[in-house]
């Protein structure tokens, strides 16, 4: 791996200082539909940036946008201090891409599909075979690594898809959505990988719109909604400053919960509605005199970063 590795640390130290990725004011539109909506985003080098958002927030655009899979109509894109569309080839064979769809050689094993990508992104003849067993590893692999992808089980494709997209050591990894669609087990065993990646100060930008995925990895958090960023900061930050610590969850018939928000509001108080119930955010700020109007009937619960997203889009993210 030697000039995999210079060729990396050489990249790494033209964009010393800068952010890994920046978007400036960045527009795409498909016909009438505006997708990325005037973007502003840095992403500084060696963090986990989680791009959090719903269905059609413009997430997986804004993924396209970076690797010139999609051209933005508008705006200015640097990753890796490369300009993207016009330098895209040399940002692309530093950066590591991991696709929301499996797009994985079925007929090949779980080693060809890394040789294959190894080959691909060039990684000197000599340094391949190192390459690949690292990849194996990082996402254990190893003992799979005669089987075809397509007699892998899920969670394991979806491993290989992660590995097949660091096989040649990127200083950057774009995670579309790495985890959707899986079980639960599976999901805390990717979260454990993608967490090893940091350690490696592999910087990465994640989409997701699993709230619990962008607490449990993210560094900072960008909250994106109608293809624009509404709120960016880590998300222990952007829940205290936004939901507070705790909140009050009360349920009931429409006229209950419209007169828990008149009470919350005129004490300052922000709510979110979901069907059934008001939650009554920053809660351990309530007057003495709101929560005797309340009544004890409310559920108690953490402040999280739904309540951020609710609060400042009106949406909900999952
Ligand atoms: N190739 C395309 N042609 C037309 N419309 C598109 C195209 N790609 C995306 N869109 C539209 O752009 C909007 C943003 O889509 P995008 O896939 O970026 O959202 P997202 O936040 O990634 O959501 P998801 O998690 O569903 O992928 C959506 O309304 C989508 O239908």
């Amino acid at each position: 791996m030697a000039v995999q590795r210079t060729e990396t640390i050489s990249i790494q130290r033209a964009t010393e200082g800068a952010a890994a990725i920046s978007l400036r004011g960045v527009v795409k539109r498909f016909g009438k539909l505006t997708a990325v909506d005037g973007l502003d985003l840095d992403v500084p080098n060696g963090i986990c940036l989680g791009l959090l958002g719903p269905n059609g927030a413009g997430k997986s655009t804004t993924m396209k946008l970076l690797t010139a899979q999609a051209i933005a109509d508008e705006g200015a894109i640097e990753v890796l201090g490369f300009a993207v569309p016009r330098e895209s080839k040399r940002a692309r064979a530093s950066m590591g891409v991991v696709p929301q769809q499996d797009n994985l050689d079925e007929e090949l094993t779980a080693r060809e599909n890394l040789e294959v990508f190894a080959h691909l992104y060039r990684v000197p003849r000599k340094d391949r075979e190192a390459a690949v067993e690292d990849a194996l590893e990082l996402a254990h692999l190893t003992d799979r690594q005669r089987t075809k992808a397509g007699d892998l089980s899920g969670g394991m494709r979806r491993r290989l898809l992660i590995a097949r997209g660091l096989v040649h050591r990127p200083a950057l990894v774009l995670l579309d959505e790495p985890t959707v669609g899986l079980d639960p087990q599976v999901r805390a065993e990717l979260w454990g990988l993608i967490d090893g990646l940091r350690s490696r100060g592999t910087t990465v930008l994640m989409s997701t719109h699993y709230i619990e995925e962008a607490e449990r990895l993210a560094d900072d958090c960008a909250l994106m909604s109608h293809g624009k960023v509404a709120a960016r900061g880590a998300p222990a930050e952007l829940i205290a400053e936004h939901a507070g610590e705790r909140v009050v969850e009360h349920y009931g018939p429409p006229e209950r919960l419209e007169a828990v928000e008149r009470l919350a509001h005129a004490a300052g108080l922000p709510t979110r509605r979901t069907g059934t119930s008001v939650s009554v955010l920053k809660a351990e700020t309530m007057p003495h005199s709101l929560i005797d109007d309340l009544g004890p009937d409310g559920v108690r619960r953490a402040a999280n970063l739904e309540d951020v997203f609710v609060v400042l889009t009106g949406e909900r993210v999952e």
